[in-house]
This record gives C-alpha cells, structure tokens and sequence, in this order.
C-alpha cells in the first residue's frame, strides 16, 4: 500500500506559477505540497523567459552601441562574444539546477516533491516517482492545477528523424548552428530568429499565414518582418515544411517547403504550445485529460463540485504569460487562504481581472509592447472604436534627439463611447518599460481627457503619448 501524506493544499506543478503560489499559500499558515516531475523554476526559468531574454540582451545592446557615434568607433567585433553570451545565460538558469530554489523553499516550510504528480479522486493525487515507485497525497482544502505547456511538433514526414529543436533546445545551446530554418512565425518564431540572426546563423523563417505575429497590430507585424530582413533573415509567407532528412548523422538537414529545397544544420520548431493536462487524471474527477482546465474569476475549475480545485497560468488557456501565472498566484492564494478560515466569497470578491487587460512584450528589434485589444479585437468584441496611431520620429522629432535611428510607431485604440483606452501598441527600441503606463491606463480606465494632463519628462521616450493624445484641431 502507498503511503498517504496529509496537506493542507497539494500544488501540480512547480513552474513560475507553482512556484509562487507555494510561499503564499505557506506564509497563510498552510501546509503545502510542491509537485514538481522536473525543476523547481519550470519552462519559463530555464527553457522559455530568463534564457531567451539573455540571449536577446546583448544582441540589443550590441546594436545600440553600433548605432551610436562615439560608441560605434569603440566596437571592433561585428556579432557580440559568444562564448560570454552563454556563460551569463547559463549563470541565469542555474546551470540547470534547483538545489537553491529547493532549499529555499524547504527553509519556508513547504514540502517539495520531485515526482510526477495526478489527480485520483476528490482532494487525491498520486505521485509517481523517476525509479517507478508511488505514493499518495490528501490534500484538505485544496489541489492546484499549473501543469503548463511543451512544445507542439507537427507530423511532417522525416522531422522527427531530423531532431528538430523546441525551446528546450535553443535556449540551453552550446553552439550557433551556422544555418537554421525557424518554422512558426508566432512569437516564439520572431524571438527565436532575432537570436539565432543576432549570434550569426543564417536564418530562413517559414510561415504559414501571411503575417508575422497574427494577433498583433499588422503595422507591427510588418516592422518586425522588416527589421527581421534587414538582419538577412529570410522570411517565406504562406507556405509550409513539408519533408525533413538529415541522410548523414550529425550532417546537415534537407528542408522541403513548397517547391523549394534548402540545407541547414538545425530545424528550429516554434509551432505552438500543447498543454499538459494528458495523463493527469482529469477523468478521475469528471474533466477530460489534454484539455485547458476551464476556470472561473476565482480559478477554481469549472464542472467540478466543491471548492477544492483550481488552475492558474498555462494551463487555464487564459495567457501564455508568465506574468499572468504569477499574477493566478496571488489569486489562488488568497482564494484558497480565505476558504480555508471558513469565509464565504461573493462573486466579485478576490476574482482575477486579466481579460482583455493584457500586457504583452515581444522582444524583437523593434520590440513590440501589447496592452489589452488591438483594432481588429476591439471591433470584433462589439466596441465603437477610435484610433490615434503615429509614426516616430515624423510625429515628434524631439524623440531622435537621445536614440540614434530612432525609428518607432504607436496606436491607442480607444472606446468611442466612454473615451477610454481599450488597448496599445508600441514599437520601438528598448520599448519594454513603456508598457506599465499603457497598462494602467487600460486597467484603471482613465479617460483619455485625463491622460491628457499627464506630463511625459523631456527628453525620454515617454513623449511618445504626446502626439497620440493631442487634441485634433
Ligand atoms: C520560448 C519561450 C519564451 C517565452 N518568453 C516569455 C516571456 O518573455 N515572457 C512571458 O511572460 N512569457 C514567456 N513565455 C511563456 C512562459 O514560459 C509561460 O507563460 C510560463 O512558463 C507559464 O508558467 P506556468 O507555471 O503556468 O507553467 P510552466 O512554467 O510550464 O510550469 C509547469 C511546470 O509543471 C511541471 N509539470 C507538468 N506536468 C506535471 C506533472 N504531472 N507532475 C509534476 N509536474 C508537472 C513542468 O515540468 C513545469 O515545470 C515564453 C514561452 C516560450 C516557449
Ligand atoms: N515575450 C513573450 O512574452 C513571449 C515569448 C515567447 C512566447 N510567449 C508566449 O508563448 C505562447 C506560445 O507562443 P508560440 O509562438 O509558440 O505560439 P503562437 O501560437 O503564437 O505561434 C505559433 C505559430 O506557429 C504557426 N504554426 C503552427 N503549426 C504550424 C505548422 N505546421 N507549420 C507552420 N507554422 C505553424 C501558427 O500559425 C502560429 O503562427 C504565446 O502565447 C506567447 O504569448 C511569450
């Protein structure tokens, strides 16, 4: 008989949202179980966020310097060092290891379990250990549910045989390879080819649809596509990998797509995302496996009785955000902490507000900042919509006094009837700061007659709103 172990709330999943819902949950007085089947930091430390933003980093700054007259002189190298690159990107991942988050985690009282965790019944998960041994745990208030996502990978003949690489490959490589094909042209797939452009592959992007970034503002799309080009990648619209080999092992790879045949050392897959919900035992508690885990405001799951079983991040299908999974935690906590003295929540008590208030940042040069809807969104939704857009420095020259080449555009989409921002886009140069503003605004649903009086400091990036909140005259 496996042995049972008793806690208060049994956490699946030790990923950005796992992991920081687990010192909430324990600073509420609460006994917890941290499930975990590989590291304590999951995709987005390791795999997905920290390593891919490291690698963007000095790429960034690299061709800032090469911008800038008095810098540029100064810079004899023409891709930043490689070696150095990896060695920073290695340091933010931990060498791929989790001793220290464990240990910091055991130290505020919560129990990590390295196992692969499924629910079997109300308030029952099973773990199943790496050498095949189980155990079982009862958790009395609640089970949380942040499984995530893996990459998705597309049945093309030959690929699997090619080893294509995911995320879990090119955020942890040794190596640039000297060519690669990225085939997705999603946010993944943009990031992907500004690294391997930026580190010296020569890169061929295929696309599927006829955009880049299919859920962004197309003027964005376009200025990525552009900047993409003037790195020397090669982007193909509208057309798909449709054969893979690699007749040599360890040789290069012959890529089909349409009538064209190309060699490369690596594939670079960045297709999608498949949650991780296959074999978790949503059918012992009446869901079906492999599906998003439908949630309510308070993230408790939807069609499961009793109040015991929530899901946050990834794995709900609300975003693919980090960010939005560490902000599910701050959610759960306080949902799960309040049941658990006894308290009653009414509907709009403690519930999470991401809808159509999200803030996105695509690192790209230009990068790309997202808040709540775009144009096509909005209008879809049912709103009467305004826009204000405007092209930089054209809009404000001010602007090119502190950035060299300074090249940027913008667009407020704004509800007709309540003169209230539904949603930003930004492009521009190191433009990720800019977003918390938008994203107030959104949020708090300041009016834009409001937004008017507040004063952008000369000279910084922040005069961007200036032309985009004039008055028309
Ligand atoms: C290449 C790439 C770059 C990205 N960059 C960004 C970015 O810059 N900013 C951003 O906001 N988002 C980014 N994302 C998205 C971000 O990685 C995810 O939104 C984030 O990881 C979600 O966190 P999570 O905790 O919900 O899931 P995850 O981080 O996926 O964690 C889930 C964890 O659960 C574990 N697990 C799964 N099943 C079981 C089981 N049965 N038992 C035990 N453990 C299990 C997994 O091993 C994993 O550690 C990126 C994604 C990719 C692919
Ligand atoms: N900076 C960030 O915040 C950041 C960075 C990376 C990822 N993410 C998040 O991770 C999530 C996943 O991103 P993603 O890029 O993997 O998914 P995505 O859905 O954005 O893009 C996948 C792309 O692959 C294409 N595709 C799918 N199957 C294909 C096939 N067989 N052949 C060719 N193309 C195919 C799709 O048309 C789509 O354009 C997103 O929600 C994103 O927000 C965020």
């Amino acid at each position: 008989m496996p042995e049972t172990k008793e806690f208060d709330v049994a956490i699946i999943g030790g990923g950005t949202g796992g992991a920081h819902v687990a010192p909430y949950l324990a600073a509420e007085g609460l006994k917890v179980a941290l499930v975990e089947d590989r590291l304590i930091g999951g995709e987005c430390h390791y795999w997905a966020c920290n390593p891919t933003k490291t690698l963007l980093r000095p790429i960034e700054v690299f061709a800032l310097a090469k911008a800038v007259p008095g810098v540029r002189e100064t810079v004899k190298s023409d891709q930043p060092d490689i070696a150095a690159v990896f060695a920073k990107r290695d340091e933010i991942i931990n060498h791929l290891s989790d001793d220290a988050a464990v240990a910091a985690f055991k130290q505020a009282g919560i129990e990590v379990i390295h196992a692969h965790g499924r629910l079997s019944g109300e308030r029952q998960v099973t773990l199943t250990y790496a050498d095949g041994h189980e155990d079982s745990l009862h958790a009395r208030h609640a089970v949380v549910l942040v499984t995530g996502t893996r990459p998705a990978i597309p049945d093309i003949p030959g690929l699997a045989s090619v080893q294509p690489w995911t995320n879990r490959d090119l955020s942890v490589m040794t190596h640039v390879p000297p060519r690669t094909l990225v085939v997705g042209g999603g946010v993944v797939g943009v990031e992907f080819a500004t690294i391997l452009a930026g580190l010296g592959s020569d890169v061929t992007l295929l696309v599927r649809g006829n955009t880049l970034l299919h859920n962004s503002e197309p003027v964005a799309a376009e200025m990525v596509a552009e900047s993409l080009r003037r790195k020397g990648v090669k982007i193909h619209f509208g057309t798909q990998l449709s054969a893979a080999s690699r007749p040599v092992v360890d040789g290069a790879v012959t890529a089909t797509f349409g009538d064209q045949r190309i060699e490369v050392d690596e594939i670079v897959m960045a297709t999608g995302r498949l949650v991780n919900t296959g074999g978790l035992g949503l059918d012992t508690v009446g869901l079906r496996d492999g599906d998003f885990v439908q949630v309510d405001n308070h993230l408790q799951t939807i069609g499961v009785d009793g109040d015991w079983l929530y899901a946050m991040g990834d794995t709900t299908g609300r975003a693919m955000l980090s960010h939005i999974s560490q902000y599910h935690a701050v959610i759960v906590a306080d949902v799960i902490a309040a049941r658990a003295r006894g308290r009653e929540l009414g509907n709009d008590e403690l519930i999470a507000r991401d809808a159509s208030n999200l803030p996105q940042v695509i690192f790209t040069d230009p990068q790309v900042v997202e808040v709540g809807r775009t144009e096509s969104q909005a209008c879809a939704d049912g709103f009467a919509v305004t826009t204000r857009p405007a092209r930089f420095p054209e809009a404000d020259h001010t602007l090119a006094l502190q950035r060299d080449g300074f090249d940027a555009w913008a667009k407020l989409v704004i509800d007709a009837d309540t003169d209230t921002l539904l949603g930003a886009t930004f492009v521009g140069p190191q433009f990720a700061e800019l977003v918390q503003a938008a994203t107030l605004a959104v949020v708090a649903k300041v009016p834009v007659d409001v937004l008017r009086h507040v004063v952008a400091p000369h000279p910084s990036v922040n005069q961007i709103w200036n032309p985009l909140l004039a008055r028309e005259r």
